[in-house]
This record gives structure tokens, C-alpha cells and sequence, in this order.
């Protein structure tokens, strides 16, 4: 698993737009070499912004849209459709203006899908998914992801894994049922660390100053039942993009400012 890096960004604006461009070259890097790129998407203020960046960046098209699989770290489990979904969310953000391929976008399941209003269920069928998308490359039954991007949550929860919850204990199943979440919705389905740790690189987002006692304590050696963002590992690279507000509690001399 690789260390952390930080970059830390003048504000949030500019930090989802500086992520944005970052992503954008890494998927066309991806594709360059590959001739397919594969991201994992968060929900939350931080991952909408970046991909609402996304959407106005100059270098956009510059992006294969078609051949782009896009994954969800986490849902929130709710009738499809509902303004509060993630894919919700994120089609309002980026994913209704660009011409994606409807076969390579893999929403988890609805509340009011197949898998009624199991989340469990629902949590299994979307393993399924990612285990028959899965190659003999791969690093276990998930694709390997080129960017799995995370919202960092005041608690340091990341996807859907609340510290000390069963959900970021988890070491064998790739995507769980998350009941009692203490963020609302309370019933969510979530990638686990497993999951998480597979991909090539894991970018963590976190801007505003309600997230600098986060970073700080997930950056500074935590555990990862009691600080979920700290066990969320890239194999090549982890990336932390911070603001100036939430880099506040870091120590300065370890992470200096990226830009102005
Ligand atoms: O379903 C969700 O709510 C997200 O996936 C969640 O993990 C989010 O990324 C963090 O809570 C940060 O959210 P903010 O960026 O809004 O602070």
C-alpha cells in the first residue's frame, strides 16, 4: 500500500478545479495506454464538486467519454431517482452532459430495484458486478480501478465506513449492507477497505475547515477502525487533496501549500 501525499490547495474552489484537471489527465493517460479507463465516483460536497468542475473544464473532451467505466464507492439506498442518491447527484454534476457508454456506468442498486429494500442483497449483486468485470490482472475480484476518489467525512469516515462500525472491519467482502449509518440516509451500501485498496490510486478529497481535525488525525498514524480514511490505500498511490482550511491542523512543515 502506498503512503500518503498531500496537496494543498488555496481554497475549495480551486481545489476541485485543480482535481478535476489532474483526473482528467489521469484517465487520458489511462486510456493511452489501455484503452479504457476505470473511476470509482463519491458522493458528498466535495466528490459533486470536483465532478461539476469536471463539467466546465477546458480539457474535458479531451476524454474518451465512451470508453470510461464508472464505479460508486458508496450509495446512499433509496428509491432510484431520488434527489439524495449519489448517481443522482452525480448526473446532475457531470454524467448527463457527456456522452458516456450506458454500459460501462454501474450504479449500485436502488431501494426500489431488484433487490427490494435489501441492502444486503443489493451489496451482494454489486460484488457480483465488480467480480465479472474483474480480469485475471486484477488484484482480486474487483477491477483495477485508476482512480477511486473519497469524500473524508468530519469523523473520518470515507464511502460509506463509519469508524468502529461493522462496515470498516470487513476484510473479505468487496461491498457490504450499511445499516445505522450516523450520516443520513441511515441504509447505505458501501465498497469496503478491500475494495478500496485495490484500486491504483485512491484520491481523498477533503476541503473546509470542518474537516481539518479529520485529516489531521488520519494522516497522523490513526487506525483504520477508528479512522476509516486512514486504511483508504492506493497500490500506487494515495492522494490527499486538501484545502487550506481543512490542511490547517497539519503540521505545516510536512505539508507545504501546492499553489497560491
Ligand atoms: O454518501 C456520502 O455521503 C458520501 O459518499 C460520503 O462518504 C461523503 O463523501 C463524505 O461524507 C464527505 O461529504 P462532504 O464532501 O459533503 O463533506
Amino acid at each position: 500500500m502506498s503512503a500518503p501525499e498531500v496537496v494543498v490547495h488555496r481554497d475549495k474552489e480551486l481545489m476541485a478545479k485543480a482535481a478535476a484537471a489532474r483526473l482528467i489527465t489521469k484517465i487520458v493517460d489511462a486510456q493511452a495506454a489501455r484503452g479504457s479507463a476505470a473511476i470509482v465516483l463519491t458522493g458528498g460536497r466535495n466528490g459533486n464538486g470536483l465532478l461539476a468542475a469536471l463539467a466546465e473544464a477546458p480539457a474535458r473532451d479531451a476524454v474518451d467519454w465512451s470508453r470510461l467505466d464508472l464505479w460508486w464507492g458508496d450509495e446512499r439506498f433509496l428509491p432510484e431517482g431520488d434527489p439524495e442518491r449519489n448517481d443522482t447527484q452525480a448526473r446532475a454534476a457531470l454524467l448527463d452532459s457527456v456522452p458516456l457508454d450506458p454500459a460501462r456506468v454501474h450504479p449500485m442498486p436502488a431501494a426500489d430495484g431488484s433487490y427490494g429494500n435489501d441492502p444486503d442483497a443489493a451489496a451482494e449483486a454489486y460484488a457480483a458486478e465488480l467480480a465479472a468485470a474483474a480480469g485475471p490482472e486484477d488484484h482480486g475480484p474487483v477491477p483495477s480501478f485508476d482512480v477511486l476518489l473519497l469524500g473524508v467525512g468530519p469523523d473520518t469516515h470515507v464511502a460509506s465506513l463509519f469508524p468502529e462500525l461493522p462496515g470498516v472491519r470487513e476484510t473479505e467482502r468487496t461491498v457490504v449492507g450499511v445499516h445505522g449509518a450516523p450520516k443520513p440516509p441511515p441504509t447505505r451500501i458501501s465498497l469496503t477497505l478491500p475494495a478500496i485498496r485495490a484500486a491504483r490510486q485512491v484520491w481523498l478529497l477533503a476541503a473546509g475547515e470542518d474537516k481539518a481535525n479529520a485529516a489531521a488525525i488520519a494522516l497522523s498514524g490513526a487506525g483504520e477502525v477508528q479512522a476509516p480514511a486512514a486504511g483508504a490505500r492506493g497500490r500506487s498511490r494515495t492522494l490527499w487533496l486538501l484545502d487550506e482550511p481543512a490542511a490547517a491542523q497539519l503540521p505545516r512543515g510536512l505539508y507545504p501549500p501546492a499553489s497560491a
